[in-house]
């Protein structure tokens, strides 16, 4: 009986696949057959291994995404016949693009209806999205139907609600009347928790220095930055006790969310064999609710761990939702994200712009995921480049310590929004310049839901000699926004562009209010548009504590295993060690204590 059950299933995969390719192949015209693009070396799977397996985030523009070192080379030859806009194959030869062009990519951004970056259930445009398929079906699985996997109309009303809590009214004006400063206000009431994580990773890295023979520890700056992060994600979104980094080294009896997050990304994400990378690419060919069925049911370990993940966090977020109410009933409200979010929805007004339980406790389970592996990522990597550049970071102590010198002067214990986001600027200069150069997230993909032209910055010459100023893209192509790739034009950056020098961010070489690109420092790691990450500020504050503190207490120097460092695609783009990435996110420093102004 069951194995009736499978051929009728296979048979129904194979149908779908024939069907449609043979429709597309016959019947539709594709204005993107002429764009540029490398030569396929497999019908089978296209350049989706290339795209989805090894480093990520390299070199320049769409370069970033094809990373197997021979076919890197290759490319790299043959980059400027290419442009920004490239043209890749899927699987059985799907014509698919990659974008790194300005224009384009702030046009697909600013238009989320028009790309939006799931999948619209018709016949032609949910078997053609593969890759996009298992993007909504994952976001759902590992977020659930809250701010990062709604769409249209159910967006924006989330996008509402959750906007003030994070200061980021600014990009929703329209909806909101309230003062943008207030919002500010709240978010940079939550510097005494980043600081408090600081101090407790501080802690760790001081005993570890203080046992070592001669005062200089190797330590693996990954671990407690990552629990760090996590507590004070826990702290200041809904006041809840990870005790991230006072369980460090349980493995039962600790905070169960907590533990169930340890290399998290990379254990799912991370390592992906050929034949998973085909299976999900034929799952992508079944409709979106088939699809579904199989992330809910399947007993594949990764889905388990996920599904296993969601339900615990959501249990967590229920009760502390009801936690919430219950303050803000007795008027004990308090100035978490949460406590903001639960107020907001019970102010009178039109109950159809409230948010659901539902998909608060998926925001909630959101803010963990998407604030927490992102910002520790992001000051991995700033870690790298302090030890790598002994200079810097001596330029960058010197600062610190001067603003620490004045605010004991001022009677204040630590750092204020003001100290940090202005009177810091060399430390700025390097959040920016590695969020440019090592963007945790270095690729967003996209869907047209109707038949699209996208203006173009630059234009680009197809393979019959055309000169295209705009670009035809057919509903339901495959579409890579490359962020990296964006991150790493010369046309905006300079012709160093592709090395990480923060001094660009300190002479004005880089034009900042463009506006083609995100919210911080032109790079699109934010994303842009009306989907701009919604806590930028809030990392680039974390970011900003963390560092400060860290430079000021210790010395960081790269080990000889640290130069073996490898960009690894996972959900963020995380450091993993050559011959090692199996161990996850791994980054050994030498750490000592540094010497203060006040010596
Ligand atoms: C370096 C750190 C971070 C990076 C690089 C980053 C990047 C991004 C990007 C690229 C998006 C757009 C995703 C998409 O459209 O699919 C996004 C969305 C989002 N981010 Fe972040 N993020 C970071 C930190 C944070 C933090 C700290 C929080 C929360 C405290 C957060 C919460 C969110 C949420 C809720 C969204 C969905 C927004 C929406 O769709 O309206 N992120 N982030």
């Amino acid at each position: 009986m069951a194995s009736n059950y499978l051929v009728i299933g296979l048979s129904a995969v194979l149908f779908f696949v024939t069907t449609s390719y043979a429709y597309k192949k016959l019947f539709v015209s594709n204005p993107i057959a002429k764009i540029p693009g490398p030569p396929n070396e497999s019908f089978l799977f296209g350049h989706l291994r290339e795209l989805l397996k090894g480093q990520v985030g390299e070199v320049s523009n769409f370069v970033a995404l094809f990373a197997k070192a021979d076919f890197l080379k290759h490319l790299r030859s043959i980059n400027s016949n290419y442009g920004n806009v490239i043209k890749y194959k899927g699987i059985l030869g799907e014509d698919c693009l990659i974008i790194s062009d300005p224009r384009a990519m702030h046009h697909i951004s600013n238009h989320p209806d028009e790309f939006t970056k799931h999948p619209v259930l018709d016949a032609v445009t949910a078997q053609k999205n593969v890759m996009n398929v298992f993007q909504k079906e994952i976001s759902r699985m590992l977020f659930g139907r809250g701010l990062v996997w709604a769409d249209g109309e159910d967006h924006r009303r989330q996008r509402r609600i959750n906007a003030p809590a994070f200061g980021a009214n600014q990009l929703v004006k329209h909806f909101d009347t309230r003062s943008y400063s207030d919002d500010l206000r709240r978010i940079r009431a939550f510097i005494p928790f980043f600081h408090e994580s600081a101090s407790a990773i501080i802690e760790r890295w001081n005993s570890a220095v203080e046992t070592s023979k001669d005062g200089r520890a190797v330590i693996d700056v990954t671990r407690m930055i990552s629990l760090g992060a996590l507590d004070a994600i826990g702290k200041s979104a809904f006041d809840y006790e990870f005790n991230a980094i006072n369980d460090a080294e349980k493995t039962e009896g600790g905070n169960e969310l907590a533990q169930c997050f340890r290399n998290y990304a990379h254990d799912v994400f991370g390592t992906i064999t050929d034949g998973a990378i085909f299976f999900q690419e034929m799952l992508g060919w079944l409709p979106v609710k088939l699809a579904g069925i199989f992330y809910d049911y399947a007993p594949v370990p990764a889905l388990k761990r996920v599904r296993y993940v969601t339900n615990l966090g959501h249990e967590v977020a229920h009760d502390l939702i009801k936690v919430k109410g219950d303050e803000l009933l007795h008027g004990k409200q308090k100035k978490d994200i949460l406590s903001l979010l639960v107020k907001a929805n019970a102010a009178p007004g039109d109950s159809k712009l409230k948010i659901s339980d539902v998909e608060l406790m998926a925001t909630l389970h959101t803010l963990i995921i998407a604030g927490h592996e992102t910002t520790a990522t992001w000051l991995n990597w700033i870690m790298y480049e302090l030890a790598r550049n002994p200079d810097i970071q001596e330029r960058l102590r010197k600062e610190v310590n001067e603003r620490a010198y004045a605010l004991r002067n001022r009677g204040d214990t630590m750092f204020s929004a003001t100290d940090l986001e202005q009177d810091m600027p060399i430390l700025q200069a390097i959040l920016k310049e590695t969020l440019r150069f090592h963007g945790p997230i270095y690729q967003h993909m996209k869907l047209p839901t109707v038949d699209s032209v996208v203006p173009l910055s630059t234009p680009i010459t197809t393979t019959d000699g055309q000169v295209l100023k705009s670009l035809t893209i057919p509903k339901g192509t495959h579409l890579y926004l490359d962020i990296a790739g964006y991150n790493r034009d010369p046309e905006i950056f300079g012709k160093d562009a592709h090395i990480w020098r923060p001094e660009r961010f300190l002479t004005g070489e880089v034009n900042e209010t463009s506006g083609l690109a995100g919210p911080y420092a032109s790079v699109m790691t934010f994303s842009a548009g009306p989907r701009t990450c919604i806590g930028w500020r809030f990392a680039v504050l974390e970011a900003a504590v963390f560092t400060a503190e860290f430079v000021r207490q210790f010395e960081f120097r790269l080990t000889p295993a640290a130069k073996k460092l490898k960009r690894e695609a996972s959900l963020a783009m995380i450091p993993v060690l050559e011959g090692e990435e199996d161990k996850g996110h791994q980054l050994p420093l030498v750490v000592s204590l540094a010497s203060s102004i006040d010596d």
